[in-house]
């Protein structure tokens, strides 16, 4: 029995693009239950609500023709070096972040009542937004350099937008000391199953 009665929370960080979806995934195949907080987080850059705050306070350059947020122009604003991308970008984290909250809150609570196996709370900012409490463990993704770089290169991500976004969060080697279980993924997708199945059967 775990804190969540029959059900294993599990969190799972790393960097962009180094097999967190793809741990998860398999966990999913074994009964469990996945909590994207990425996935929940764009969504609530939909709401009409979060909208009109957002625009009231980083004005409407951050809108597309359509009348949608552009996360691209966000991006721009607060993934800067500046005091005041910092400053914005808490702005925005104070809007998006309580009701990702909420939202991941209402799908644990269920998952747990209907006694799935595993959650994965998939959550970039785990420990800097303090889900660390919620989990029973925390994995977290290693790539070698070589191998994240051309992992990153197939999806089209630059180094430099990585590195712009990874000022804001801890360190990588910070996160790797505050995580359960470092998966070292430089093999195969079959290697990096076999290690996830061997975790769970210990
Ligand atoms: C700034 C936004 C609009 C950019 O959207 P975009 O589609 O370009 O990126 P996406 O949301 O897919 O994020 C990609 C990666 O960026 C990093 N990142 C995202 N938000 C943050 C943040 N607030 N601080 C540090 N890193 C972040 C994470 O590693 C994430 O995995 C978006 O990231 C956002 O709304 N961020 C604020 C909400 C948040 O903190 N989300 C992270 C949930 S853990
Ligand atoms: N061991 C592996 N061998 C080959 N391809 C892999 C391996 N691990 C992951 N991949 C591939 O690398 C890409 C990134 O993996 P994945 O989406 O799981 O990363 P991620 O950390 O969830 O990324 P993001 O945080 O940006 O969503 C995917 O196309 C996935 O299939």
């Amino acid at each position: 029995m775990t804190a969540h009665g029959h059900t294993r929370v599990i969190g799972i960080i790393g960097p962009p693009c180094s097999g967190k979806s793809t741990v998860a995934q398999f966990l999913q195949s074994f009964g469990g239950v996945w909590l994207n907080a990425d996935t929940i987080a764009k969504e609530q850059l939909l709401e009409p609500e979060v909208i009109d705050q957002l625009v009231a306070e980083f004005g409407d350059q951050i809108l597309n023709s359509g009348g949608t947020l552009s996360r691209e122009r966000i991006a721009d604003l607060v993934f800067g070096e500046s005091e005041a991308s910092q400053t914005r970008l808490k702005k925005l984290e104070s809007v998006v972040h309580p009701r990702t909250r909420e939202v991941i809150r209402e799908a644990l609570a269920k998952a747990v009542a209907d006694q799935a196996a595993y959650v994965i709370l998939d959550v970039p900012l785990l420990l800097e937004s303090g889900w660390q409490d919620e989990c029973d463990e925390v994995w977290c993704l290693h790539v070698s350099p070589d191998r994240h770089q051309r992992l990153l290169d197939a999806r089209g991500w630059d180094l430099a937008e990585l590195k712009r976004r990874e000022k804001r969060q801890l360190s990588w080697d910070e996160k790797q000391r505050r995580s359960d279980w470092v998966i070292e993924n430089d093999g195969s997708v079959e290697d990096l199953r076999s290690k996830v199945r061997d975790r769970l059967e210990r």
